[in-house]
């Protein structure tokens, strides 16, 4: 057997996120187009060489993207809305930009999550166009690669059933058009590369990972038989990711030459399948054994074992060894990291270290195991030191978790009680109006931070710039005329990175950056030992507020589920009893800022959607554990404190039943970017609590007008109860300027007052 070390994607971002610096200084009119082009280059053409310098064979071009790689594809086939008037030929960085996040005139395209991934895609939308390949992104860089760098690389590219799954625009009937638009483009695109010489391909087909349908998987078929037969010469490398793949069979039988295997998250599933159903003797298999979504060193002994197993298996001669997905979502390099505990660094393994473990392994199979005697002891070891960590055998922890009853996860009454007792404590008016937490973090406050960190002023000076930060936004909140009120967050990095760093079990890296959409990037925590609640966490700030005014504060917390999905998770313990962990914490916190006085708390859950498993069979068992552990850290509150929550970035349309069960008294959800659509789920089903849909995106530097918001406002109340409705935007404020987040919140008000007066008007009639 000889194995070939290959990957599937690596980070775009840079070691200290220069991508992130160049793209943003270019939005800000700091920097012409030839520095940014010259910037990320530098950065595309580095990550080349740094897999090369790794040892890994087969390399992915075509990883690279200025801001989506869904956005990408959409691009380079001409799928570009006619809102942004685009010319028909070469794509300007204007217009490219222009869908990303929107302009003066123009809405941006949607965006939505990654699969189960924290990393959100631009939505491609298809409006029945005349589609035309405007460049071949991959050939580019393949050509540049080995031009500047004599690598032969692996062009990647979206495969393009995942690609259409993920588009919207089409009626399901519609499909057999969008493909015979789309496919063709593909086909030239594939061809231009066979001619260039290209060996392999890799085209991703991540929707393979999921439930997908027979009448679905023939339709793959028929794409994959077209495109082979377009490009007869050119090696196909189909890979999937983040599951096993249903369809196994077909999949495997698909007229390609190789299919990436996901050996972590699909593991069980895979090898089964593979075990009874064999693998094809004329292809290659991707065997995805290193995790490329969690942070946790491999064992390389159980690597090995793996392999072992895998091979045992195949009729071929050949493997390719590779991480499980993209390396996108795990941070660059542990290098960077110097304040971590050395029992924990040493048992971590980020992009960097990962392409080590992988041409280890390579090297394993090639040389024999003797070969990597060292570095399997070394990891094992690294991994029983991180097991033997007392902060990850807490008796106090597993007790309150095992004692955790019914009962606990049940408010005194039911909603329709709570309802009366909060509608005559609060006293609001109809659609009252509210945000979702934070205000602009801007410059100012993360220097501030920063200079606190770095001990250049003290924790004094550091909180009283917080507080002041805190009165601006309260006074600004009366001036606008907002009903309910938040303090603004200043004093958090990140919802869940701050929460990580005041609870016992977590530690937060320096540099550990992923991106999480466009330009934004998160530094997840890492959860390496048992959870518990230390001291409070936010009530200083809560309270601070709350004095300042006599209009509600709310309360603010990251709900369990958000913590777990957007934190690094230990691996030997079940999520669910994480989670519990969590929940039981927060709970401590929750029933502190009511001892505190604090009567409204909201906890936010946006990654609760995105937690959901991608096979349906496995969804109800997710959502009774999540939706529990919400329920956990919420029950315990009196009647007449209202608990509220958030979601963004979800489909909700089959979710919302889910949703009304976390038994929260006030939602706040996204709805603009999908432009209403989702109003419709509420026709199906009757949910009775209050709810506040986003009237305005918070991804867009522009401010809405008065009238979009009031039509978004009239869209909701045709489906809604006027008596449950609340007027917010779609998601908290902190990435937004100071002076758009004022005037976009005085328009909202304004529309909100507007069709109060409509609907007085209507009842006085
Ligand atoms: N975890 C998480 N996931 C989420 C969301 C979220 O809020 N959190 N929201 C949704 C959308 N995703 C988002 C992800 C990131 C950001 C975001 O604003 N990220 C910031 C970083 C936030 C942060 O931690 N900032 C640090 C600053 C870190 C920093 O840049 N420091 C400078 C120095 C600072 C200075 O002197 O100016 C440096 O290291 O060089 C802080 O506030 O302290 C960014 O990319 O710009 C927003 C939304 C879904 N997923
Ligand atoms: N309370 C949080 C905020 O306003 C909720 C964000 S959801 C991604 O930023
Ligand atoms: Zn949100």
């Amino acid at each position: 057997m000889t194995a070939i070390s290959s990957t599937i994607g690596y980070p775009y971002i840079g070691e200290n996120r220069e991508w992130k610096r160049a793209l943003e200084a270019f939005w800000a009119g700091k920097t012409e187009e030839d520095e940014l082009l010259k910037v990320t280059k530098e950065i595309r053409l580095s990550r080349i060489q740094k897999q090369k310098d790794a040892g890994i064979d087969l390399i992915p071009v075509g990883d690279f993207t200025l801001y989506d790689r869904m956005l990408d594809t959409a691009v380079m086939f001409g799928m570009i809305p006619k809102r942004y008037n685009w010319n028909g030929e070469h794509v300007s960085l204007s217009t490219y930009f222009s869908m990303a996040r929107g302009n003066k005139e123009t809405v941006a395209c949607e965006m939505t999550k990654w699969f189960d991934t924290n990393y959100h895609y631009i939505v491609p939308e298809y409006e029945g166009h005349n589609l035309q390949l405007t460049a071949n992104k991959p050939l580019q860089d393949y050509r540049e690669a080995k031009e500047e760098l004599d690598v032969k690389g692996k062009p990647v590219l979206i495969g393009p059933y995942t690609f259409i799954k993920l588009s919207k625009g089409y009626e399901h009937t519609d499909i057999p058009a969008f493909i015979l638009q789309l496919l063709p483009l593909y086909e030239k695109v594939l061809l231009e590369l066979q001619e260039e010489g290209v060996e392999w391909v890799q085209l991703e087909e991540p929707v393979l990972s999921t439930s997908i349908s027979k009448e679905e998987m023939k339709i793959v078929e028929q794409i994959y038989a077209q495109l082979r037969k377009a490009v007869p010469e050119l090696k196909i490398f189909l890979q999937t990711y983040f599951d096993s793949v249903d369809w196994y069979e077909e999949t495997v039988s698909l007229p390609v030459d190789g299919i990436g295997l996901d050996f972590v998250h699909g593991l069980d599933k895979n090898v089964e399948n593979l075990k009874t159903h064999g693998f094809p003797s004329d292809k290659i298999l991707g065997a995805g054994v290193i995790d490329g979504r969690n942070i946790w060193r491999s064992n390389l002994q159980e690597k090995v074992n793996l392999l072992n197993d895998i091979n045992g298996n195949l009729k071929t001669d050949a493997i390719w060894i590779q991480p499980s997905c993209s390396l996108q979502h795990v941070p660059v390099t542990l290098a960077s990291e110097q304040k971590l505990d050395t029992t924990i660094k040493a048992a971590l393994a980020f992009a960097d270290e990962k392409l080590v473990e992988v041409s280890t392994l390579m090297k394993a199979i090639n040389g024999g195991v003797e070969t990597i005697t060292d570095a399997i002891e070394k990891s094992v070891r690294a991994c029983e030191n991180l097991a033997q960590l007392p902060a990850r055998n807490r008796t106090d922890v597993l007790d309150a978790v095992q004692s955790i009853a019914n009962s606990d996860a049940k408010r005194t009454s039911a909603f329709t009680e709570r309802r009366l007792k909060q509608e005559e404590a609060f006293n609001l008016p109809i659609l009252p109006t509210t945000t979702i937490g934070s205000f602009p973090q801007t410059p100012e406050v993360r220097a501030t931070r920063t200079k606190w960190r770095k001990k250049e002023i003290t924790d004094k000076q550091y909180s009283d710039f917080i507080h002041e930060e805190i009165k601006q936004w309260v006074a600004i909140q009366e001036e606008i005329g907002l009903d309910v009120f938040v303090h603004g967050e200043f004093e958090r990095t990140d919802m869940v990175e701050y929460f990580g760093e005041k609870l016992a079990g977590y530690v937060f890296t320096e540099k550990a950056w992923v991106v999480s959409y466009g330009s934004r990037c998160v530094k997840p925590p890492v959860i390496y030992g048992d959870i518990a609640f230390v001291e409070p966490m936010t009530v200083d700030e809560s309270v601070y507020a709350q004095s300042l005014t006599d209009k509600p504060m709310k309360g603010m917390l990251t709900g369990p589920v958000t913590m777990l999905n957007w934190s690094f998770v230990r691996d030997d313990i079940p999520l669910k009893d994480v989670t519990y962990q969590i929940a039981l914490a927060l709970r401590k916190e929750i029933e502190a800022l009511e001892a505190a006085g604090i009567h409204m708390i909201q906890v936010d859950e946006p990654a609760l959607r995105e937690g959901l498993p991608l096979k349906k069979e496995e969804w109800n068992e997710y959502l009774d554990w999540a939706v529990n552990a919400f329920r956990i850290s919420t029950a315990t509150v009196k009647d007449t404190t209202q608990i509220h929550t958030h979601m963004c970035y979800c489909d909700f349309n089959h979710f919302i039943d889910a949703i009304s069960a976390l038994d929260a008294d006030v939602i706040s959800i996204e709805t603009s970017r999908s432009h209403g659509e989702l109003v419709h789920a509420f026709n199906t089903f009757h949910y009775d609590k209050g709810i506040g849909l986003g009237v305005y995106d918070i991804h867009s530097p522009r401010v809405p007008e008065v009238n979009e918001m009031v039509e978004i406002i009239e869209k909701g109340l045709e489906v809604l109860d006027v008596k449950q409705f609340w007027i917010n935007p779609d998601c908290g404020l902190k990435t937004r300027k100071h002076e758009e987040t004022i005037a976009a919140l005085k328009n909202m008000f304004t529309a909100t007052k507007q069709v109060r007066e409509q609907l007085g008007a209507l009842s006085q009639n």
